[in-house]
Protein backbone atom coordinates (compact mmCIF):
# COMPACT_ATOMS: atom_id res chain seq x y z
CA UNK A 1 0.00 0.00 0.00
CA UNK A 2 3.08 2.20 0.38
CA UNK A 3 3.70 2.00 -3.89
CA UNK A 4 4.36 5.60 -5.18
CA UNK A 5 1.65 6.93 -7.54
CA UNK A 6 2.89 10.27 -8.08
CA UNK A 7 6.27 12.19 -7.51
CA UNK A 8 5.75 16.41 -8.02
CA UNK A 9 8.80 18.61 -8.51
CA UNK A 10 9.07 22.06 -8.88
CA UNK A 11 11.49 24.98 -7.81
CA UNK A 12 10.79 27.02 -4.57
CA UNK A 13 12.54 29.77 -2.79
CA UNK A 14 15.38 29.15 -0.35
CA UNK A 15 16.39 31.20 2.74
CA UNK A 16 18.98 33.30 -0.13
CA UNK A 17 16.44 33.86 -2.61
CA UNK A 18 17.39 31.05 -4.83
CA UNK A 19 15.35 28.55 -6.18
CA UNK A 20 15.78 25.03 -4.47
CA UNK A 21 13.85 21.67 -5.79
CA UNK A 22 11.13 20.35 -3.99
CA UNK A 23 9.51 17.29 -4.07
CA UNK A 24 6.20 16.22 -3.40
CA UNK A 25 5.41 11.83 -3.41
CA UNK A 26 1.73 10.39 -3.08
CA UNK A 27 0.93 7.04 -2.88
CA UNK A 28 -1.46 4.15 -3.31
CA UNK A 29 -3.21 4.49 -0.16
CA UNK A 30 -3.03 8.08 -0.19
CA UNK A 31 0.40 8.77 1.82
CA UNK A 32 1.77 12.39 1.40
CA UNK A 33 5.69 13.40 1.82
CA UNK A 34 6.65 17.04 0.77
CA UNK A 35 10.54 17.75 1.30
CA UNK A 36 13.26 20.27 -0.15
CA UNK A 37 16.22 20.39 -0.88
CA UNK A 38 18.93 22.53 0.89
CA UNK A 39 22.03 24.52 -0.32
CA UNK A 40 25.23 25.47 0.64
CA UNK A 41 27.41 28.15 0.19
CA UNK A 42 30.89 26.88 1.46
CA UNK A 43 31.10 23.39 -0.20
CA UNK A 44 33.00 20.36 0.18
CA UNK A 45 35.01 19.61 -3.28
CA UNK A 46 33.68 16.33 -2.68
CA UNK A 47 29.73 17.08 -2.79
CA UNK A 48 27.66 15.10 -4.85
CA UNK A 49 26.55 17.39 -7.51
CA UNK A 50 23.50 20.33 -7.17
CA UNK A 51 22.20 20.94 -10.76
CA UNK A 52 20.47 24.13 -11.46
CA UNK A 53 16.73 23.10 -10.42
CA UNK A 54 15.19 23.33 -13.71
CA UNK A 55 17.79 20.79 -15.19
CA UNK A 56 17.69 19.18 -12.05
CA UNK A 57 13.96 18.86 -12.39
CA UNK A 58 13.95 18.08 -15.90
CA UNK A 59 16.45 15.17 -15.67
CA UNK A 60 14.75 13.66 -12.41
CA UNK A 61 11.13 13.88 -14.32
CA UNK A 62 13.08 11.97 -16.98
CA UNK A 63 15.16 9.73 -15.59
CA UNK A 64 13.69 9.09 -12.21
CA UNK A 65 9.73 9.87 -11.81
CA UNK A 66 9.23 6.54 -14.66
CA UNK A 67 11.28 4.15 -12.79
CA UNK A 68 9.58 5.45 -9.11
CA UNK A 69 6.19 5.57 -10.22
CA UNK A 70 4.00 2.42 -9.64
CA UNK A 71 7.58 0.28 -9.43
CA UNK A 72 8.80 1.40 -5.88
CA UNK A 73 7.60 1.56 -2.26
CA UNK A 74 7.56 4.53 -0.34
CA UNK A 75 8.32 2.60 2.68
CA UNK A 76 11.33 0.70 1.53
CA UNK A 77 13.69 3.67 1.93
CA UNK A 78 16.36 1.62 0.47
CA UNK A 79 14.46 0.39 -2.33
CA UNK A 80 13.73 4.21 -3.12
CA UNK A 81 17.51 5.27 -2.96
CA UNK A 82 18.56 2.24 -5.15
CA UNK A 83 15.96 3.82 -7.57
CA UNK A 84 17.94 6.93 -7.62
CA UNK A 85 20.84 5.67 -8.02
CA UNK A 86 20.14 3.44 -10.77
CA UNK A 87 18.12 6.03 -12.52
CA UNK A 88 21.38 8.63 -12.00
CA UNK A 89 23.79 5.88 -13.25
CA UNK A 90 26.50 8.30 -12.29
CA UNK A 91 29.04 8.54 -8.81
CA UNK A 92 27.34 11.45 -7.85
CA UNK A 93 24.07 12.06 -8.99
CA UNK A 94 25.45 14.47 -12.27
CA UNK A 95 22.63 13.37 -14.33
CA UNK A 96 19.60 14.56 -12.26
CA UNK A 97 21.01 16.47 -9.58
CA UNK A 98 21.71 15.44 -5.73
CA UNK A 99 19.11 18.21 -5.06
CA UNK A 100 16.55 16.51 -6.89
CA UNK A 101 17.77 12.90 -5.46
CA UNK A 102 17.52 14.30 -1.85
CA UNK A 103 14.19 15.84 -2.67
CA UNK A 104 12.78 12.84 -3.41
CA UNK A 105 14.54 10.97 -1.16
CA UNK A 106 13.39 12.67 1.97
CA UNK A 107 9.70 13.32 0.75
CA UNK A 108 9.04 9.22 0.33
CA UNK A 109 10.61 8.57 3.79
CA UNK A 110 7.82 11.60 4.68
CA UNK A 111 5.50 9.13 2.72
CA UNK A 112 6.06 6.30 3.80
CA UNK A 113 5.59 7.31 7.45
CA UNK A 114 2.26 8.74 6.73
CA UNK A 115 1.12 5.50 5.30
CA UNK A 116 2.31 4.15 8.78
CA UNK A 117 0.87 6.41 10.61
CA UNK A 118 3.90 6.78 12.68
CA UNK A 119 6.31 10.33 13.00
CA UNK A 120 9.25 10.28 10.41
CA UNK A 121 12.04 9.68 13.21
CA UNK A 122 10.14 6.55 14.53
CA UNK A 123 9.82 5.06 10.53
CA UNK A 124 13.38 5.94 10.08
CA UNK A 125 14.78 5.09 13.35
CA UNK A 126 12.36 2.50 14.94
CA UNK A 127 10.38 2.13 17.54
CA UNK A 128 12.48 2.99 20.63
CA UNK A 129 13.96 6.11 19.43
CA UNK A 130 12.78 9.11 20.56
CA UNK A 131 13.83 9.54 24.16
CA UNK A 132 17.28 10.74 23.26
CA UNK A 133 17.66 14.66 21.89
CA UNK A 134 20.50 15.91 20.37
CA UNK A 135 22.17 19.28 22.14
CA UNK A 136 21.93 21.74 18.91
CA UNK A 137 24.72 23.66 18.19
CA UNK A 138 23.46 27.12 17.75
CA UNK A 139 25.20 29.61 15.09
CA UNK A 140 25.80 33.13 16.89
CA UNK A 141 28.71 34.53 15.27
CA UNK A 142 29.99 33.55 11.58
CA UNK A 143 31.50 35.14 8.43
CA UNK A 144 33.39 33.58 5.90
CA UNK A 145 31.57 32.80 2.91
CA UNK A 146 28.05 33.27 4.76
CA UNK A 147 28.86 37.15 5.21
CA UNK A 148 30.84 39.78 3.98
CA UNK A 149 33.31 41.73 5.98
CA UNK A 150 32.94 39.63 9.16
CA UNK A 151 35.14 36.95 11.32
CA UNK A 152 37.40 33.92 9.30
CA UNK A 153 36.14 31.54 11.35
CA UNK A 154 32.32 30.40 9.35
CA UNK A 155 30.82 29.63 12.89
CA UNK A 156 31.14 30.11 16.43
CA UNK A 157 28.35 27.67 17.54
CA UNK A 158 26.83 27.85 21.28
CA UNK A 159 26.56 23.82 22.78
CA UNK A 160 24.28 24.04 25.92
CA UNK A 161 25.16 20.44 26.68
CA UNK A 162 23.84 20.98 30.35
CA UNK A 163 20.38 21.85 29.20
CA UNK A 164 17.81 20.10 31.21
CA UNK A 165 15.54 19.36 28.01
CA UNK A 166 16.16 20.10 24.48
CA UNK A 167 13.20 22.77 24.41
CA UNK A 168 15.41 24.81 27.28
CA UNK A 169 18.72 23.82 24.98
CA UNK A 170 17.10 25.56 22.03
CA UNK A 171 15.57 28.62 24.04
CA UNK A 172 19.41 28.77 25.42
CA UNK A 173 20.69 29.13 22.14
CA UNK A 174 18.42 32.08 21.36
CA UNK A 175 19.49 33.55 24.43
CA UNK A 176 23.23 33.78 23.48
CA UNK A 177 22.31 34.89 20.27
CA UNK A 178 20.57 38.14 22.03
CA UNK A 179 23.33 38.55 24.94
CA UNK A 180 25.70 38.30 21.69
CA UNK A 181 23.72 41.20 19.87
CA UNK A 182 24.07 43.16 23.34
CA UNK A 183 27.80 42.59 23.77
CA UNK A 184 28.20 44.10 20.04
CA UNK A 185 25.97 47.31 21.14
CA UNK A 186 28.25 47.52 24.30
CA UNK A 187 31.52 47.82 22.21
CA UNK A 188 29.61 50.21 20.06
CA UNK A 189 30.00 47.27 17.45
CA UNK A 190 27.19 47.05 14.16
CA UNK A 191 25.99 43.59 13.14
CA UNK A 192 24.27 42.32 9.91
CA UNK A 193 23.49 38.80 10.17
CA UNK A 194 24.75 36.20 7.68
CA UNK A 195 23.03 33.74 5.70
CA UNK A 196 22.10 31.65 8.70
CA UNK A 197 21.19 34.56 11.03
CA UNK A 198 24.23 34.67 13.13
CA UNK A 199 25.75 38.03 14.11
CA UNK A 200 28.30 38.69 11.25
CA UNK A 201 30.15 42.12 12.98
CA UNK A 202 33.33 43.28 11.52
CA UNK A 203 35.67 42.29 14.83
CA UNK A 204 38.23 39.55 14.28
CA UNK A 205 38.09 36.17 15.47
CA UNK A 206 40.08 37.26 18.84
CA UNK A 207 37.49 39.43 19.77
CA UNK A 208 34.84 36.93 18.89
CA UNK A 209 36.04 34.10 20.92
CA UNK A 210 35.96 36.84 23.90
CA UNK A 211 32.32 37.89 22.75
CA UNK A 212 31.01 34.53 22.60
CA UNK A 213 32.77 33.25 25.82
CA UNK A 214 31.14 36.25 27.73
CA UNK A 215 27.80 35.99 26.10
CA UNK A 216 28.16 31.78 27.28
CA UNK A 217 29.20 32.51 30.33
CA UNK A 218 26.31 35.69 31.09
CA UNK A 219 23.50 32.85 29.93
CA UNK A 220 25.18 29.83 31.62
CA UNK A 221 24.72 32.00 34.76
CA UNK A 222 21.53 32.89 34.11
CA UNK A 223 19.76 29.79 33.55
CA UNK A 224 22.05 27.28 35.76
CA UNK A 225 23.03 24.49 33.11
CA UNK A 226 26.39 24.14 31.37
CA UNK A 227 26.34 26.23 28.02
CA UNK A 228 30.02 25.79 26.10
CA UNK A 229 30.76 26.94 22.94
CA UNK A 230 32.77 25.40 19.73
CA UNK A 231 33.55 26.23 15.94
CA UNK A 232 32.75 25.41 12.30
CA UNK A 233 36.52 26.92 10.67
CA UNK A 234 35.58 26.00 7.34
CA UNK A 235 39.07 25.76 6.82
CA UNK A 236 39.28 24.55 3.18
CA UNK A 237 37.65 27.78 2.42
CA UNK A 238 40.86 29.73 3.98
CA UNK A 239 43.10 27.25 2.31
CA UNK A 240 44.88 28.49 -0.89
CA UNK A 241 48.91 28.03 -1.94
CA UNK A 242 49.58 25.65 0.73
CA UNK A 243 48.50 28.24 3.58
CA UNK A 244 45.55 29.33 5.71
CA UNK A 245 44.42 32.71 5.34
CA UNK A 246 43.28 35.10 7.85
CA UNK A 247 42.96 38.33 6.37
CA UNK A 248 46.27 39.76 5.71
CA UNK A 249 47.77 37.20 7.64
CA UNK A 250 48.44 33.28 6.87
CA UNK A 251 49.24 30.12 8.89
CA UNK A 252 51.06 26.81 7.81
CA UNK A 253 49.42 23.66 8.26
CA UNK A 254 51.73 23.02 11.86
CA UNK A 255 50.34 26.77 12.90
CA UNK A 256 46.97 26.26 12.37
CA UNK A 257 46.97 22.46 14.12
CA UNK A 258 49.11 24.78 17.38
CA UNK A 259 46.05 27.65 16.82
CA UNK A 260 43.28 25.17 16.88
CA UNK A 261 44.74 23.15 19.86
CA UNK A 262 45.40 26.44 22.11
CA UNK A 263 42.06 27.48 21.41
CA UNK A 264 40.45 24.40 22.60
CA UNK A 265 42.39 24.59 25.42
CA UNK A 266 41.69 28.26 25.96
CA UNK A 267 37.93 28.32 25.58
CA UNK A 268 37.67 24.70 26.55
CA UNK A 269 35.83 24.49 23.15
CA UNK A 270 33.52 21.50 22.82
CA UNK A 271 33.43 20.87 18.99
CA UNK A 272 35.55 22.58 16.12
CA UNK A 273 34.44 21.22 12.96
CA UNK A 274 36.86 21.37 9.52
CA UNK A 275 39.99 22.85 11.50
CA UNK A 276 41.79 22.00 8.09
CA UNK A 277 41.83 21.20 4.57
CA UNK A 278 39.89 19.17 2.85
CA UNK A 279 42.60 17.11 1.47
CA UNK A 280 44.68 17.04 4.85
CA UNK A 281 43.68 13.58 6.20
CA UNK A 282 47.40 14.23 8.26
CA UNK A 283 46.64 17.20 9.28
CA UNK A 284 43.11 16.16 10.98
CA UNK A 285 44.38 13.32 12.31
CA UNK A 286 47.60 15.13 13.98
CA UNK A 287 44.91 17.28 15.48
CA UNK A 288 42.92 14.11 16.87
CA UNK A 289 45.06 12.84 18.81
CA UNK A 290 46.02 16.34 20.45
CA UNK A 291 43.06 17.05 20.87
CA UNK A 292 40.42 14.57 20.37
CA UNK A 293 40.18 13.51 24.12
CA UNK A 294 38.72 16.57 25.26
CA UNK A 295 36.70 17.87 21.96
CA UNK A 296 34.76 16.62 18.91
CA UNK A 297 36.95 17.17 15.93
CA UNK A 298 34.08 16.92 12.66
CA UNK A 299 34.67 16.31 9.19
CA UNK A 300 32.34 18.10 7.44
CA UNK A 301 33.86 19.12 4.11
CA UNK A 302 36.52 16.35 4.63
CA UNK A 303 34.17 13.89 5.05
CA UNK A 304 30.82 14.98 2.75
CA UNK A 305 28.54 12.38 4.32
CA UNK A 306 30.68 9.68 1.72
CA UNK A 307 31.37 6.13 3.45
CA UNK A 308 34.40 5.92 1.41
CA UNK A 309 36.15 8.88 2.74
CA UNK A 310 34.67 8.35 5.92
CA UNK A 311 36.54 4.95 5.50
CA UNK A 312 39.91 6.74 4.86
CA UNK A 313 39.34 8.91 7.38
CA UNK A 314 38.83 5.94 10.10
CA UNK A 315 42.10 4.32 8.46
CA UNK A 316 44.18 7.09 9.91
CA UNK A 317 42.37 8.89 12.89
CA UNK A 318 41.40 11.77 11.53
CA UNK A 319 38.50 13.34 13.36
CA UNK A 320 36.54 11.48 15.92
CA UNK A 321 33.14 13.03 14.37
CA UNK A 322 31.38 13.37 11.39
CA UNK A 323 29.01 15.83 10.04
CA UNK A 324 26.30 14.32 8.04
CA UNK A 325 24.26 16.89 5.44
CA UNK A 326 21.87 14.40 3.49
CA UNK A 327 22.13 16.64 0.38
CA UNK A 328 26.28 16.05 0.21
CA UNK A 329 25.62 12.79 -0.68
CA UNK A 330 22.01 12.77 -2.29
CA UNK A 331 20.07 10.43 -0.62
CA UNK A 332 19.09 9.05 3.16
CA UNK A 333 20.29 5.66 2.80
CA UNK A 334 23.72 7.28 2.00
CA UNK A 335 23.37 9.06 4.73
CA UNK A 336 22.34 6.65 7.50
CA UNK A 337 25.34 4.27 6.03
CA UNK A 338 27.39 7.13 6.91
CA UNK A 339 25.99 7.29 10.35
CA UNK A 340 26.28 3.96 11.20
CA UNK A 341 29.51 3.78 10.16
CA UNK A 342 30.83 6.03 11.95
CA UNK A 343 29.05 4.75 14.99
CA UNK A 344 30.58 1.28 14.60
CA UNK A 345 33.84 3.11 14.78
CA UNK A 346 33.07 4.79 17.60
CA UNK A 347 32.80 8.36 15.70
CA UNK A 348 30.06 11.38 16.94
CA UNK A 349 27.45 12.01 14.02
CA UNK A 350 26.40 15.41 14.06
CA UNK A 351 23.11 16.17 11.92
CA UNK A 352 23.68 19.18 10.02
CA UNK A 353 21.46 21.59 7.51
CA UNK A 354 22.97 23.96 5.00
CA UNK A 355 23.66 27.83 4.85
CA UNK A 356 20.58 27.74 2.20
CA UNK A 357 17.55 26.22 3.79
CA UNK A 358 14.27 26.14 3.27
CA UNK A 359 11.69 25.35 6.25
CA UNK A 360 11.51 21.57 5.47
CA UNK A 361 12.24 19.82 9.50
CA UNK A 362 13.32 16.30 7.91
CA UNK A 363 16.60 17.26 9.84
CA UNK A 364 14.87 16.88 12.96
CA UNK A 365 13.70 13.65 12.62
CA UNK A 366 17.10 12.74 11.13
CA UNK A 367 18.77 13.33 14.05
CA UNK A 368 16.38 11.41 16.86
CA UNK A 369 16.51 8.55 14.41
CA UNK A 370 19.78 7.86 14.19
CA UNK A 371 20.13 8.75 17.86
CA UNK A 372 22.58 12.17 17.24
CA UNK A 373 24.24 13.59 19.94
CA UNK A 374 24.12 17.04 18.35
CA UNK A 375 22.30 18.85 15.93
CA UNK A 376 23.78 22.04 13.96
CA UNK A 377 20.25 23.85 12.36
CA UNK A 378 21.23 27.86 13.27
CA UNK A 379 19.48 29.76 16.57
CA UNK A 380 17.03 32.16 14.82
CA UNK A 381 15.67 32.87 11.67
CA UNK A 382 12.26 30.94 9.90
CA UNK A 383 13.89 28.30 8.12
CA UNK A 384 16.48 27.19 11.43
CA UNK A 385 13.47 27.45 14.20
CA UNK A 386 11.36 25.35 11.55
CA UNK A 387 13.90 22.81 12.87
CA UNK A 388 14.14 23.66 16.26
CA UNK A 389 10.45 24.03 16.50
CA UNK A 390 10.59 20.42 15.37
CA UNK A 391 12.39 18.77 17.85
CA UNK A 392 10.69 20.65 20.47
CA UNK A 393 7.11 18.77 19.17
CA UNK A 394 9.00 15.88 18.93
CA UNK A 395 9.93 15.62 22.70
CA UNK A 396 6.08 16.88 23.34
CA UNK A 397 5.31 14.10 21.29
CA UNK A 398 3.05 16.09 18.97
CA UNK A 399 4.28 15.66 15.74
C1 LIG B 1 26.41 24.58 7.12
C2 LIG B 1 27.58 24.85 6.53
O1 LIG B 1 27.68 25.72 5.51
P1 LIG B 1 27.32 25.39 3.98
O2 LIG B 1 25.93 24.85 3.97
O3 LIG B 1 27.47 26.72 3.31
O4 LIG B 1 28.31 24.36 3.52
C3 LIG B 1 28.83 24.21 6.97
O5 LIG B 1 29.90 24.49 6.42
O6 LIG B 1 28.81 23.40 7.89
MG1 LIG C 1 30.99 23.06 7.89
Amino acid sequence: MTRITSVALRRVLDSRGNPTVEADVLTESGGFGRAAAPSGASTGEYEAIELPPTEAIAAARRHAVPRLVDEVHAGNQREVDATLRAADGSENFSEIGANSAVAISMAAAKAGADVLGAPLYQHLGGAFRGDNFPTPLGNVIGGGEHAKEATNIQEFLAAPVGAPSVSEAVFANAKVHARASEILDERGVPAAKGDEGAWAPPVSDADAFEIMGEAVSDVEDELGFEIRFGLDIAASEMFEDGVYHYGDETKTTDEQIDYVAEMVDEYDLVYVEDPLDENDYEGFAELTERVGDRTLICGDDLFVTNVDRLQDGIDVGAANSILIKPNQIGTLTDAFDAVELASRNGMDAVISHRSGETEDATIAHLAVATDAPFIKTGTVQGERTAKLNELIRIADDAV
